[in-house]
């Protein structure tokens, strides 16, 4: 793959760019030798990444720096939680940190939003470097500075925005991503296919029907869906506006993540799900949309999802818990048109029960609750 570089400009003082293609860390030490002292560095892994990739990695690093302290963080959603957040401070502070000791972020979106809610809070904000080894995270959490924990009362309800210094989504990394992973990653794209770029669509239904792996149309791909989520943050980087498009199917998504159980459910299915949810609200108040879009790759996310919540009343208590949330109303990110989202202020519950009654029925659950 050609290697490509985006600039993301959040502001005339802060800019970083987003280095993709395959074997791109490789230009991670010459970055670095610009920007730190070669004193030390912070590598906060999945440890499954560290298992698959850390000699690759560890290359890198030694290439320029010292030493290096290698915090790996256990697989999976429930790591993004105060207790490891904790445990990654502990070792942080206990090994010994200066302002300028730069913590690189290695692995998924989970890893990467936990690492960079550790940089954010250790003396106020460590310079941070994403390194994203998922399609997922390539695509998206990467980029444009969220950075999150979940609490027990809602997704991602703890956090703050901080930017990373650089980002190197290198696609060798790819090589090893399960099939699952990748189907999760995808659901991201096709919200970039829903609230911006339509054609998306067509492009990846044909390459989901075949296997899923790096390849040329990918990489196109996972630069074009970097270059929708940087064009969004650049504009709005607080999300005081337009950012809030890219939670398109999010609020119908977290409140699944959550009453299934942080894990049960990955992101992108509970996404992939939230936009079938929120498409259907979208036309049937009268919007062009019709969900028949998503149908190509409905399978693909029936066949992984292992248990979806049947209680619908509880899906939208936990709807409420939404950062969107305004005046005490939910905000839905809805569709005027593919390609044209809109902020809806939902006081219509029964429209909201009947678009999850029918979400939940695309995925053949019983539900127990529904008023
Ligand atoms: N900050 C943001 O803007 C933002 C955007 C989207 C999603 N998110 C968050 O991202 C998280 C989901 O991210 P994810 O889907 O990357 O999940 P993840 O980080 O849990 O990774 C998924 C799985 O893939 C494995 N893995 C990672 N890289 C691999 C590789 N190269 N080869 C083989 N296995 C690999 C991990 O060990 C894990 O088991 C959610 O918590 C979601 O809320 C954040
Ligand atoms: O970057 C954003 O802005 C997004 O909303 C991207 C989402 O895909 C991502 O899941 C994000 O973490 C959700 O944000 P939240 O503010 O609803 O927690
Ligand atoms: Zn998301």
């Amino acid at each position: 793959m050609a290697h490509s570089s985006i600039e993301v400009s959040i502001s005339f003082e802060d800019q970083y760019e987003v280095h993709v293609g395959q074997d791109i860390r490789r230009i991670f030490p010459s970055f670095c030798s610009n920007r730190y002292s070669r004193e030390k560095i912070i590598v906060v892994i999945d440890e499954k990444v560290h298992r698959l990739h850390g000699e690759k990695v560890q290359a890198v690093c030694d290439e320029y720096f010292q030493d290096s302290l290698w915090l790996s963080v256990p697989e999976g959603e429930r790591s993004k939680s105060l207790g490891q957040w904790q445990s990654l401070i502990d070792r942080i502070l206990g090994d010994g940190v200066e302002r300028g000791t730069p913590l690189l972020a290695v692995g998924g979106g989970v890893s990467g939003d936990l690492a960079g809610f550790v940089a954010a809070s250790t003396l106020r904000g460590i310079p941070l470097i994403h390194m994203p080894t998922t399609l997922l995270a390539m695509v998206d959490s990467s980029i444009g500075g969220k950075t999150g924990l979940n609490h027990d009362t809602g997704k991602n309800l703890i956090g703050a925005f901080y930017q990373p210094d650089a980002v190197f989504a290198d696609t060798a990394f790819l090589q090893t991503l399960e099939q699952k992973e990748w189907i999760t990653g995808m659901a991201e794209v096709l919200k970039y296919a829903a609230i911006r770029s339509p054609e998306l669509f067509d492009q990846v239904a044909g390459l989901s029907r075949g296997a899923l792996e790096p390849g040329e149309e990918w990489a196109q791909i996972i630069s074009e869906s970097i270059r929708i989520k940087t064009d969004i943050v650049e504009e709005d980087t607080l999300e005081a506006g337009k950012r809030a498009f890219l939670n398109f199917g999010h609020t119908f998504g977290h409140a699944l993540e959550k009453v299934a159980g942080y894990g049960s459910l990955s992101h992108g299915e509970a996404v992939f799900a939230g936009m079938i949810a929120a498409t259907y609200f979208s036309q049937h108040l009268g919007h062009p949309v019709d969900d028949i879009r998503f149908a190509p790759f409905l399978p693909l996310y029936k066949q992984q999802i292992q248990s979806m919540p049947t209680d619908i009343e509880a899906l939208i208590e936990a709807m409420k818990t939404d950062k969107k949330v305004k005046d005490n109303t939910l905000q839905l990110v809805l569709l005027k048109d593919w390609g044209s989202p809109y902020i809806h202020p939902c006081t219509d519950f029964s429209m909201l029960r009947e678009a999850w009654q029918y979400t939940l029925a695309q995925f053949n659950v019983n539900i127990i609750r529904y008023k």
